[in-house]
């Protein structure tokens, strides 16, 4: 029988509610109680985010908006003030929109909350995405860095553009956490067990013992959760694992 994970370490993950309906959403929020942390992003946001966010905070989850946005810094301050009305607790931006982007996306966030009268996002930079591999970085995007350096980069360039963290892979995790201090949130999807490696398109991944020791604020987890067989054993599973 596995162990039952400690409700510390259990409210350290956040959850990747990746389907499309909002019943597929709450059967995975009802299955899995320990869980405190959920994720929504695209695809669930462009089906059902009006009905899914409202929900999730009425159950008292807490609430990480993936939409990793990317454009200039006038729209993107335009849809930070829309999205601040939802009182979510984490949202994403791409790093790479820049430095005015960067800030621009943080005014506006701070400005409506405090007009809503509510605590505003943490807003997280997204440095590289995860499935992402070094040969992909130099030969298609022809970054002329190493990769661990690109993302260190990207990670001081969110911290000096007043952002809360990044998102980033737990491989970079020590490095950046070296960098940019305690404060700086770390937020690490990547997360599989040695058995789960290489079998989708994750490319910089590791586990979630290993992930926490290397600094991970938080890890995103998503289908060695929501597609096992049985969720809430698969989330006992890799916890203790
Ligand atoms: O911003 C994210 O959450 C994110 C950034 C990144 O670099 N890589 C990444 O996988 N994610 C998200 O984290 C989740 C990982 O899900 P699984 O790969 O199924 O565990 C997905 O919802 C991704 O959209």
């Amino acid at each position: 029988m596995s162990k039952i994970i400690p409700q510390m370490i259990a409210e350290k993950i956040i959850i990747a509610l990746d389907v499309p309906t909002i019943e597929a959403a709450f059967r995975l929020v009802d299955q899995i109680p320990q869980a405190s942390f959920w994720k929504v992003g695209l695809e669930l946001f462009l089906k059902a985010g009006h009905e899914v966010l409202p929900e999730l905070k009425k159950q008292q989850k807490r609430i990480f908006l993936d939409l990793k946005l990317h454009d200039i810094p006038n729209t993107i301050a335009a849809a930070c003030r829309i999205l601040a009305d939802y009182g979510v607790d984490l949202l994403t931006i791409h790093t790479t929109v820049g430095r005015s982007g960067l800030k621009a996306a943080q005014t506006a966030l701070k400005e409506s909350s405090q007009r809503l009268g509510i605590a505003p996002a943490k807003l997280l930079g997204v440095t590289l995405l995860t499935s992402f591999s070094p040969r992909e970085l130099a030969f298609d995007l022809k970054i002329p860095l190493e990769l661990p350096d690109y993302i260190l980069q990207m990670a001081l360039l969110a911290q000096k553009s007043s952002l809360d963290g990044v998102i980033c892979s737990p491989q970079e995790a020590a490095l950046i956490r070296q960098a940019c201090g305690e404060d700086f949130l770390l937020v690490c999807p990547g997360i599989r067990l040695p058995s789960q490696k290489g079998k989708d398109d994750q490319q910089r991944t590791m586990t979630p013992q290993a992930a926490f020791q290397a600094g991970a604020n938080y890890l995103v987890i998503g289908r060695p959760i929501t597609q096992a067989p049985d969720p809430a054993q698969a989330f006992q599973e890799l916890l203790t694992a």
